[in-house]
């Protein structure tokens, strides 16, 4: 058991009344753990990168802000269909019989599709609010949930 004196700075050692059990404060925050903690408090909770890197795959619908794309002039597949297209794409990348860059490459509506998807480093402010909120949750080499923007349906991968 980790008395006070081993544990990283900024940790405090407290005995739950409920439990019985150890837990650990964080003295600057007040946040509390029930795992030892191997690193020093953080004074403040952390915010998460200023800037994250990712490609996209992006399907459009008839209701897109702009329904055409370097692939189609003009887009009439509902919402719907298209969700249910990114659905199958997504799921051939994460069984890995795809690459995702190979997919964005081939069907995605962007045009960043010319690079497999790939948009740059951005952050926070560029993208639409639902596209930086997905990708910000994102931890590199994750790939996301179908996200719904007014430029259509993507799944997105953070690369950096
Ligand atoms: O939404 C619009 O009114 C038109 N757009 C915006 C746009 C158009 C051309 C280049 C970049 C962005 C798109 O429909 C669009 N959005 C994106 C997009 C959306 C979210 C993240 C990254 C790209 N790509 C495109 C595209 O045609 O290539």
């Amino acid at each position: 058991m980790a008395d006070d004196e081993q544990l990283p700075p900024g940790w405090k050692k407290q005995l739950s009344r409920s439990t019985g059990q150890h837990y650990y404060l964080n003295i600057y925050t007040k946040k509390s753990q029930w795992d030892v903690p191997d690193k020093p408090a953080e004074a403040v909770p952390s915010s998460g990168p200023d800037q994250v890197q990712c490609s996209h795959l992006l399907v459009k619908h008839k209701d897109s802000r702009r329904p055409s794309s370097w692939r189609e002039d003009h887009i009439t597949r509902t919402k719907d269909e298209a969700l249910d297209l990114l659905l199958t794409y997504r799921e051939q990348i994460v069984q890995g019989k795809a690459s995702f860059a190979d997919l964005a490459q081939k069907y995605s509506d962007c045009s960043s599709a010319r690079r497999g998807g790939d948009l740059g480093p951005f952050g926070k402010g560029a993208m639409q609010k639902p596209f930086e909120e997905a990708s910000f949750a994102l931890k590199v080499g994750e790939i996301s949930d179908p996200v719904f923007t007014d430029s259509g349906v993507h799944v997105i991968l953070r690369t950096v």
